[in-house]
């Protein structure tokens, strides 16, 4: 069964100038999350994952990053179908926290350090519904026990820095929500939480999602966390999405080599710990990802793809489909297995 997209993003091109020189970042990427489902934007550090959710809420460096091309078709909660890339900075503010709320890896960016945890989330209401104060911060307290913080009424007269990490990321998921958005974008929201605390933060924002059939966009660049997380996965490499289908499909069947050379350095269980140990690096893909400044012709993968012949370096590959619903950018796709 497919719902409707909640947002579908069509050749998206967002550059940064650097030095007087134009970088993508994001290089014509297609993207689509259905209400209720959890795509995961995957791969490894300068991707473009990032950026990706930053041109959707349109939080891009001013006068540094742009959006160059491409649609971000946003069904908002009143149905109404808007283009993201094409709206004015006003339209952009009622959108932000309202029909998209954002959870980001550092609670500290999303929470101000001088208001009450409470103030801050009923604050959200106020803005966007007009909610009284007092109905607001009964709002709140509710919000707060629904993430899971006990004492909840004690907790939202707390500042941020009285909160421990995990609870403080609970809180800007509890912000994130208030407004009920039909979008969720989570950017590695538990990589700067330890491991037990990650799953706790992990089964909420999957208990949360069920319940309000949101759509989430979940950036990381752990297969482990895509694995227990999304329905669908878009591998990204050096701004261009490589491989993208079920996640399920995906993992047992992948269809490029960038792809399975991430599943493949994939510790097993317990491996990693071992491995940290033992000081080594989880990254068994040999060479180091293309300055953005400073691409290969073709595919930017094949000066550190085994598979790359001749014609990898001539064109950039096209998404071939693979199955239903599963594409991947090489050409030698039919070839690759794991
Ligand atoms: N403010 C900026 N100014 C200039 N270039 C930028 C800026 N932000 C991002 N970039 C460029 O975009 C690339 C992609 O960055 P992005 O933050 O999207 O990576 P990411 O996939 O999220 O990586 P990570 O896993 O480290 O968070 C960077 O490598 C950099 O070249
Ligand atoms: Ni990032």
């Amino acid at each position: 069964m497919r719902t409707e997209p909640i947002l579908e993003i069509k050749g998206l091109r967002t550059v940064f100038r650097v030095r007087g020189r134009e970088i993508a970042a994001v290089n014509g990427i297609d993207l689509v999350v259905h209400a209720g489902e959890t795509v995961a934007l995957v791969g490894e550090s300068g991707s473009g994952k990032s950026v990706t959710s930053l041109s959707v809420m349109r939080l891009l460096a001013r006068g540094i990053g742009a959006i160059d091309a491409g649609e971000m078709l946003f069904r908002g909660k009143d149905g109404t179908v808007r283009d993201l890339a094409a709206l004015g900075e006003e339209e952009m503010r009622r959108i932000r926290g309202n029909d998209i709320g954002m959870v980001f890896q550092e609670p500290m960016t999303s929470l101000n350090p001088v208001y009450s945890i409470g103030d801050q989330i009923s604050e959200s209401l106020r803005v966007h519904r007009g909610t009284g104060r007092s109905t607001a911060l009964e709002a709140a307290v509710a919000l707060l026990d629904k993430v899971g913080i006990p004492d909840a009424r004690r907790r939202a007269g707390q500042y941020p820095h009285e909160l421990s990490g995990g609870m403080r990321q609970r809180a800007t998921i509890a912000m994130a929500l208030a407004c009920d958005p039909t979008l969720l974008i989570a950017d590695e929201p538990t990589t700067a939480l330890d491991v037990t605390i990650q799953a706790q933060i992990l089964d909420l924002l999957q208990g949360l999602q069920r319940e309000r059939g949101m759509g989430v966009l979940f950036v990381t660049h752990n297969l482990g966390v895509v694995a227990e997380i999304a329905d669908r996965v878009a591998v990204m490499y050096a701004g261009r999405i490589v491989e993208c289908g079920p996640v399920a499909e995906v993992f047992r069947n992948p269809r490029h080599p960038y792809t399975l050379g991430l599943l493949n350095s994939m510790p097993r269980l317990g491996a990693a710990s071992a491995m940290k140990r033992a000081g080594e690096k989880l990254n068994a893909i040999p060479g180091m990802v293309p300055s953005l400044a400073d691409m290969p012709a073709g595919c930017a993968f094949a000066p550190r793809c085994g598979f790359a012949i001749e014609a990898c370096r001539q064109n950039i590959p096209a998404l071939e489909s693979v199955a239903a619903g599963h594409g991947s950018r090489c050409i030698r796709w039919q070839e690759i297995a794991r």
